[in-house]
């Protein structure tokens, strides 16, 4: 088909796998969802700072969504299929066969999930090399990459594991694979969490000098030798097993896929804003942060050169955006963080019958609540004694320090909901300084941002988007579809269907504005002195360990 023209009610499937849930969308060639599911997958924990999934499990999940999606419409419209998936570690034997990840040899769990904190030793020992390839990280690589979980699995499961196995995929390559039985892999898992340079390729020394010259003897077989852009079709596009378990024709192209975050990028940080009263009206797309906010939050800046930002990932050259550099900042845990938060408080039943009595969410109803209690006053002027540190799961971004932990100061003896809803604003707060000193950071080394556009399932809470525009004092740009990591997705199936010309034109023409919100300007003090003390929160907490740490 010619550059830019689509059939008339061509459609694209796009899968999403997060970290709780699978969803999938079937979205049309403006960017409009026509049909949506969502089915949960499992997770394990077994033992602290271990998180695990199962492969098998998520394919199944995959092709409960995707059914579900097209059920009732003509086939012959699906076009492309597009994925996204958390950056997860998969291991497959030599067949193919899932291989476990932990000591108990259970095959079904045979994915070190994403935010599993097991290699702790191991990212130290990498940090220490000092190798050039760090400089692409950060400065110091987190220990959620693939690099140090690889590491504990040879030095840990080296018999049961590491010896068998025949493929380490990221997530999103492995559905791709599922899908196609292509083994390719997308530049923006490698480059992004495997240390794969666009530009340069795998780099010999760093895996020699980790002790995983393993990858190098056997040409980076096992973690990928052929490396695609996002949105690329695969192979012949969808193989007749997977056609028949997804429910969809066989032979439609499937795409190189994205990180999660990356596709929720994609799908809103190119949308046209004219008319919007937006600052960025008119600008480059780089005066932009995508920020993706979920289980985790992802803070995804663009530049046409490299910017280097110390502890925030990257850059990452067109790991996002084929031409452009990425920057990518993140919180490890945000919306995990608000869960545990208010689930673990000794109100939480009371909360939960009484949302449950009016039919609504247990966010939704805190939210009123705090609207309730606030009587004349800002909502957000509820904290002013109360300050939480989010780093509940270490700092990913911008101090790179995965020692850090939790602080809440401005604690009382009430147990009521006010206390909770208080509490559940202090941490909502905390987490958009957390935004705001990413930001920081990145202006420092020179990016130049001014406007936010929030997507993920936190964007569906007015308050964390009010809080986030308040105090980073920049609008936050909702998209018109709410589930916007879904048409991030649905745009590589177009991508590789050939329908648009480049990812680009596709962003361009289904990404779309739906509602902005304005920071209110007059709360900027306020915000201003709580943003200090949270700063010496984290100072304070340095100081203590280091007066624990004395001889
Ligand atoms: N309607 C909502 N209102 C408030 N918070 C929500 C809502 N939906 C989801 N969340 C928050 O978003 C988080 C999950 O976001 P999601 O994007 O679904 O995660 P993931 O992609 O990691 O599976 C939850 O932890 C929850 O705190
Ligand atoms: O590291 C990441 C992206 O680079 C994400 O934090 C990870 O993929 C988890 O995403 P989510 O919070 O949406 O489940």
């Amino acid at each position: 088909m010619s550059d830019g023209e689509q059939e008339p009610g061509s459609c694209y499937v796009g899968v999403d796998v997060g970290t709780g849930s699978v969803r999938a969308a079937l979205v049309d060639q403006r960017g409009m969802m026509l049909a949506f599911a969502e089915h949960p997958i499992t997770k394990w924990e077994p033992q602290f700072n271990y998180h695990e999934q199962s492969s098998e499990d998520i394919w199944a999940a995959c092709c409960v969504v995707t059914k579900k999606v097209v059920q009732g419409i003509d086939l012959s419209r699906i076009r492309g299929l597009g994925f996204d998936a958390t950056c997860s570690l998969v291991v497959l034997d030599k067949q193919f066969r899932p291989l476990p990840v932990n000591y108990e040899g259970d095959f079904h769990r045979n994915i070190i999930m994403w935010l599993d904190h097991r290699a702790i030793s191991q990212v130290q020992r990498i940090n220490e090399t000092k190798h050039s390839v760090l400089q692409y990280v950060g400065g110091m690589m987190s220990v959620e990459m693939q690099a140090p979980k690889l590491l504990w699995l040879k030095e840990n499961l080296r018999e049961t594991c590491w010896e068998k196995a025949g493929h380490f995929f990221d997530l999103p390559d492995f559905l791709s694979w599922k899908a196609t039985g292509v083994t390719a892999r997308s530049l923006c898992s490698l480059v992004c969490k495997w240390t794969y340079s666009a530009e340069k390729g795998w780099d010999d020394s760093f895996w020699k000098m980790i002790g995983l010259e393993d990858f190098v003897a056997d040409n980076y077989s096992k973690i990928g030798n052929q490396v695609l852009p996002p949105g690329a079709s695969l192979g012949s596009g969808l193989t007749p097993e997977a056609a028949k378990e997804l429910g969809l024709p066989v032979g439609i192209a499937v795409a190189a896929s994205l990180i999660d975050a990356h596709a929720g990028g994609l799908g809103v940080i190119g949308a046209d804003v004219t008319g919007h009263g937006l600052i960025c009206e008119g600008q480059p797309m780089t005066s932009r942060l995508a920020v993706i906010c979920g289980t985790s939050s992802c803070h995804m800046g663009i530049s046409r050169g490299p910017i280097f930002v110390p502890g925030v990932w990257g850059p990452y050259f067109s790991a996002m955006i084929p031409g452009f550099w990425l920057n990518e900042g993140g919180q490890s845990v945000t919306g995990k963080l608000i869960d545990h938060v208010v689930q673990g408080h000794v109100a939480f039943p009371e909360l939960q019958a009484k949302a449950a009595a009016r039919c609504q969410s247990v966010y939704a109803y805190l939210n009123s609540h705090l609207d309730l209690i606030k009587k004349d006053q800002p909502v957000g002027f509820l904290t002013v004694d109360l300050h939480v540190w989010p780093d509940f799961h270490g700092n990913r971004s911008p101090l790179a320090d995965l020692t850090l932990k939790g602080m809440v100061t401005g604690l009382t003896l009430s147990q009521d909901l006010d206390d909770l809803a208080i509490l559940y604003l202090a941490t909502v707060q905390a987490l958009a300084f957390g935004t705001r000193f990413i930001i920081e950071a990145m202006e420092a080394a020179g990016h130049s941002i001014n406007t936010l556009f929030l997507c993920g399932g936190l964007s569906k809470n007015p308050l964390f988007v009010q809080m986030h525009v308040d105090i980073t004092g920049m609008p936050a740009v909702l998209s018109q579809e709410v589930e916007s990591v879904l048409v991030g997705a649905a745009i590589l199936g177009a991508c590789a269907s050939g329908d648009f010309p480049s990812v680009q034109e596709a962003m361009t023409r289904m990404s779309k504005v739906g509602k902005v919100v304005f920071p209110r300007h007059e709360d900027k003090k306020y915000y201003d002195k709580k943003y200090q003390v949270f700063r010496k929160l984290v100072e304070h907490q340095k100081e203590y360990s280091a007066i624990m740490n004395e001889d």
